[in-house]
């Protein structure tokens, strides 16, 4: 029995994929086997020894440790484009708000609570009504910062609602590219989107390079009036120079999902507090993705959709698996099958596969092993840890 710690609500639907034969759920235990959480903020210490692997319900990860989960040979698994419609539709619902009246006007409507005469009401309506004219999206340039699964998703959109779509990203994947429409014209460096873009859309993670990447020089150099929306993190963004730019003016509107503090209040910014992906779709989706991946996982030793570790399925086969984690360096897996094959044990399937400094292997065994020879492979220089998996 797999003990799993779920940190955050994970919708019930994921929840359910983990069959009650293998899996025990818990909100609170010391030895877990794996840990399935969503924005939930962890640190290396929260990591019990007894963790093998983590599923983020979501595709950010930077609220877990990665590198310190690497060292330890656990990976980390996300759920790439499963909530990338709801941030889509959330986005798009950004942009009509930034380029029309439409808050303003309902709270104009809503402080007439003290009239009652519904004709006097329509006429003044229709007398003020001009206080909350805005402009049309159609014809205007949407610049798209990374191009991944919701960047791509918005482009689309935005081209069908008859804006010119511009983006950058200098990481787009093959796949991404496949998505992406050919209308979409890409540009050299941000810096250039930023200086033609009516309104800019934020949809790349938070790295050590794009901590702070929107900052006062490349809001300087933006288009005059321009509207900025951040979906992405509150980390990409120094929050200084978005104050600094809507106070000279040079940005028109700052739309994010991520508040502070110092935003609150002012009429040039709206805040949704961080629901880009709180949809019951979105949730469901998210949470199926992640349990079945640790389902899998744990129970067969694949990976699909590991940040760190390489992608790796092998058909179950033979009496047991070894699924062992190692550095990714010369004679590793030489060493490993030496052991198995000085114990006359023979080799039935096995795949193994390498992604920057982890190597992974599966390794199906025509019969079961001992826990002396688990040992023996365990105390080779360069392992990281090995599961045996029935
Ligand atoms: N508001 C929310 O609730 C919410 C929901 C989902 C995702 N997110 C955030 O949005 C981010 C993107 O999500 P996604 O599903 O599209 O991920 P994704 O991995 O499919 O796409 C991210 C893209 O950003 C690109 N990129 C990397 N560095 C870049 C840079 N310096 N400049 C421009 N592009 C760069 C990558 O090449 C990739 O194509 C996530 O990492 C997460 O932080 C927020
Ligand atoms: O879990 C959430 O609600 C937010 C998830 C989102 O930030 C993500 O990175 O996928």
């Amino acid at each position: 029995m797999y003990k799993i710690l779920t940190l955050n609500q994970i919708s019930k639907k994921g929840l359910n994929r983990l069959s009650t034969n293998n899996f025990e759920l818990a909100e609170n235990t010391s030895s877990p086997d794996a840990i399935l959480l969503r924005s939930h903020k962890l640190q290396g210490d929260d990591i019990a020894p007894t963790v093998k692997a983590i599923g983020r319900a979501g595709a950010g990860t930077n609220n877990i440790p990665v590198s310190i989960c690497t060292e330890r040979g656990i990976p980390v698994f996300n759920s790439p484009g499963a909530n990338a419609n709801a941030v889509k539709e959330l986005v798009i619902g950004g942009l009509a708000l930034g380029s029309r009246g439409i808050l303003d006007g309902i709270s104009y409507v809503n402080s007439l609570s003290h009239m009652t005469d519904a004709g006097e009401m329509a006429k003044l309506l229709e007398k003020e009504k001009k206080r909350f004219k805005g402009n049309e999206l159609a014809g205007r340039t949407l610049g798209v910062v990374g191009l991944g699964a919701i960047g791509s998703m918005i482009a689309n959109a935005a081209l069908n609602l008859g804006m010119d779509v511009i983006g950058f990203d200098p990481a787009l994947s093959v796949d991404a590219a496949w998505r992406l429409p050919s209308a979409v014209q890409k540009m050299e460096n941000i810096k250039s989107l930023f200086a033609r873009a009516d309104y800019i859309t934020l949809h790349l993670p938070v790295l050590e390079e794009t901590r702070g990447l929107v900052n006062l020089d490349l809001l300087d150099n933006c288009k005059p009036g321009c509207c900025l929306l951040n979906f992405a993190r509150e980390e990409i963004v120094s929050i200084d120079a978005v104050l600094a730019a809507l106070d000279k003016g040079k940005l028109r509107q700052f739309i994010t999902d991520f508040p502070v503090p110092s935003l609150i209040g002012r009429e040039d910014v709206i805040l949704m507090p961080h629901i880009g992906a709180s949809t019951d779709e979105a949730e469901e989706n998210c949470a199926v993705m992640a349990a079945d991946q640790i389902s899998d996982f744990l129970l067969n030793g694949n990976i699909k959709n590991s940040v760190n570790f390489p992608n790796l399925q092998l058909e179950r086969s033979g009496c047991c698996r070894l699924a062992v984690v190692n550095h990714n360096v010369p004679k590793m897996l030489g060493s490993i099958l030496s052991i198995l094959a000085d114990a006359n044990i023979n080799i039935i399937d096995m795949l193994n596969k390498s992604r920057d400094d982890i190597a992974y292997s599966l390794i199906d065994l025509g019969e079961d092993v001992s826990s002396e020879l688990i040992t023996k492979i365990e105390l080779l220089d360069g392992v990281i840890n090995v599961r045996v998996i029935h």
